[in-house]
């Protein structure tokens, strides 16, 4: 990419957007094109088509779906697979049409089979039943992968397809009921310490294992493949790392200062027991992470503390 190259973010007012804007910058990069959802639903095909002619980027960051914890994936299944089916479809069939010379498409861990072997290989990509709670969102992100892969069979496009684990960080998404475990338990410890509860209810029995990797550290390694990889296969991003939910929650506990108890509500679901990332391609290509779990929490809190002064 040159700095002057035209280079599109979809989805830069999200957790994983922000931080590939903030990554670009950083570089030099100031030719970056965005649009809100207000201005540009990407679930048009009409005003995607438009817009990506008016346009004409020369790079796309996919960062734009429908995104969220394993309860609101379970709630808005339609929304889930309609939504991101339309998102990718939309822009992947006009990036085509407009000649952009590399796409990247982000996926998730959740497309890996619910009992595939651990640490997941990007070979294990459709060996088996998927995770059902986020079956719809994990059936559209494969559909985008292989959007990619069809369209460079048969059009030659250079696109490519990353697969990151669980994120957390600036900009992360703390809805109590729709957002992922690691936001959701830093605003619930957090809310529990300020009203001096005794305890903190966690969701699930805490025994699945999860990885997290820093949403910045993540767009760091988007910007180094966007520039380096080019084959049709998929990247796993992560950190090789993962731990039990419990072990998350007395960690976030510390974290925030919380010194009430904490107790698990197994009515809630537990989800797919473990998803680690095998990393070990990405690290052959030369990219590992540098924000640790306990940093990254740390800063992560930093800003939700900062948002909810600002809102105060
Ligand atoms: N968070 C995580 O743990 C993980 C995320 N990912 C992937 O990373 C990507 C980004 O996730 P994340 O940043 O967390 O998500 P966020 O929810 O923080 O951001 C999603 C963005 O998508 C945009 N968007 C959603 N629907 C539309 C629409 N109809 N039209 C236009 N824009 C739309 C939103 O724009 P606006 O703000 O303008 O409404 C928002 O900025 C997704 O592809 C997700 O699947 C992968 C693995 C883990
Ligand atoms: C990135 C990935 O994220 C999603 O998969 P997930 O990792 O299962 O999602 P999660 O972060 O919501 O849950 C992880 C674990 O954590 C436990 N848990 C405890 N307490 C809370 C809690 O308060 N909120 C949430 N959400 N989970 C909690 C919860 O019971 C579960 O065992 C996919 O939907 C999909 O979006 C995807 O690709």
């Amino acid at each position: 990419m040159l700095l002057s190259d035209k280079i599109y973010i979809a989805g830069h007012r999200g957790m994983v957007g922000g931080a590939i804007k903030r990554a670009l910058e950083k570089r030099g990069f100031t030719n970056l094109l965005v649009r809100t959802s207000a201005e540009l639903d990407l679930r048009s095909q009409v005003e995607v088509n438009q817009f990506f002619r008016e346009e004409q980027p020369a790079y796309v960051f996919l960062a734009a779906a429908k995104v969220g914890g394993i309860v609101a994936n379970n709630t808005y299944r339609a929304e889930f697979l309609y939504d991101n089916l339309m998102i990718e479809t939309n822009i992947i069939h006009a990036a085509y049409e407009t000649g952009v010379k590399k796409l990247m498409f982000l996926g998730s861990s959740c497309i890996y089979p619910k009992m595939a072997p651990q640490p997941l290989k990007e070979e294990y990509l459709l060996t088996g039943l998927l995770e059902p709670t986020n079956e719809p969102y994990a059936i559209a992100k494969i559909a985008g992968i292989k959007l990619c892969e069809a369209y460079r069979d048969q059009y030659g496009c250079n696109f490519i397809s990353v697969m990151p684990t669980n994120l957390y960080g600036m900009g992360d998404n703390y809805h109590p009921q729709n957002s992922h475990v690691l936001p959701a338990l830093i605003g619930r410890f957090h809310e529990a310490k300020e009203r001096g509860d005794a305890a903190v209810v966690v969701w699930g029995s805490g025994t699945p294992k999860r990885e997290f990797l820093y949403a910045d550290d993540l767009a760091d390694a988007c910007v180094f493949l966007m520039e380096t990889y080019n084959d049709k296969s998929l990247v796993n991003i992560g950190t090789g790392e993962d731990l039990s939910i419990k072990e998350l929650a007395y960690l976030v506990k510390e974290i925030t200062g919380f010194e009430g108890d904490i107790v698990f509500d197994t009515s809630k679901p537990d989800g797919t027991p473990r998803k680690l990332m095998d990393v070990s391609k990405l690290h052959g290509l030369g990219w590992k992470h540098t924000t640790s779990l306990k940093e990254g929490i740390r800063a992560a809190y930093q800003d939700f503390l900062k948002k909810a002064h600002a809102m105060a």
